[in-house]
């Protein structure tokens, strides 16, 4: 239902080329003068919808390739929707919890604003966020704990000790719902991860990647900059690693950060 809301909000918009949604299996060609270009995840977090817990809208926006205008429907729909996240004009989310969130950064700072529910209307309430130089929470799904390689492991045992290069114990936060993660992790700093091959580059990494960037942050991969990671295919999943640069630098300085495991868990 929401992608469908999504769909037809840009459709009427007559400003988007061509959307590529998580919850389609190609792009959708709207109209061929739209300048953008929209990729998004709908709803991200769904399996949370039966038990109430925050969920979001995570979407990226980039400009319509002109030099592709001749190709077939098919082809450019698909090449518009590959661009590297370094390509990125826009990019976004909200976040659907105690008060409706919303996040966005044009490349210049990212900045929250809220809806006021008398209006309808959304008030800036978060001018050029910045995530903390430290924070004190990971936030990781640790039941894989077991299926993690042996940097992670060891980065883990080491922030949660108090041990690394913040001095200060690190707590555990973890929703299941990245919206909401990120969102944290944007205010009270950290690392928000997802070390599987589980979240999508196009729809989900790329965006929040051009976000924390913009809020002195990084997206990584554990090892590579997402933004400068060229997609392949518009499903493609990897590990995602979101936080201040301090804590980004000190994770990825213990190499061996990806989990390869990936056995497909039930929960
Ligand atoms: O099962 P894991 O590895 O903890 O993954 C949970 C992550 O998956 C997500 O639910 C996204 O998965 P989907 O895109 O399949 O909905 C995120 O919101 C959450 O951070």
């Amino acid at each position: 239902m929401t992608n469908e809301i999504i769909l037809s909000s840009l459709q009427s918009s007559g400003k988007v080329a061509v959307v590529a949604s998580e919850e389609n299996d190609l792009p959708v060609w709207l109209c061929d003068d739209g300048p953008y270009v929209v990729v998004t995840d709908p709803l991200d977090g769904s399996r949370n919808i039966e038990v109430s817990i925050p969920t979001g809208t995570i979407f990226g926006i980039y400009d319509r390739l002109v030099e592709l205008d001749q190709l077939p429907v098919e082809e450019k729909a698909q090449l518009n929707s590959l661009q590297s996240g370094s390509r990125l004009v826009a990019a976004g989310y909200v976040l659907y919890s105690s008060a409706t969130i919303f996040c966005i950064s044009f490349g210049a700072g990212t900045h929250g604003f809220t809806l006021d529910r008398s209006t309808g209307e959304f008030v800036l309430t978060h001018p050029s966020m910045q995530i903390p130089p430290r924070g004190q929470i990971y936030s990781v799904n640790d039941a894989r704990y077991f299926d993690w390689p042996e940097g992670l492991k060891k980065y883990i045992d080491t922030i949660r000790q108090g041990k690394g290069q913040h001095p200060k114990k690190y707590s555990a936060r973890y929703v299941c719902s990245l919206v909401a993660d990120f969102h944290r992790t944007i205010i009270y700093g950290g690392v928000a991860m997802n070390p599987r091959d589980h979240l999508r580059l196009v729809y989900e990494a790329n965006p929040l990647s051009f976000l924390a960037e913009q809020a002195g942050g990084r997206g990584s991969d554990g090892k590579t900059r997402i933004l400068s990671i060229q997609p392949v295919k518009l499903h493609q999943r990897l590990p995602l690693f979101l936080g201040r640069m301090e804590d980004m630098l000190e994770l990825e300085s213990y190499g061996d950060v990806q989990q390869k495991v990936n056995p497909g868990y039930d929960v």
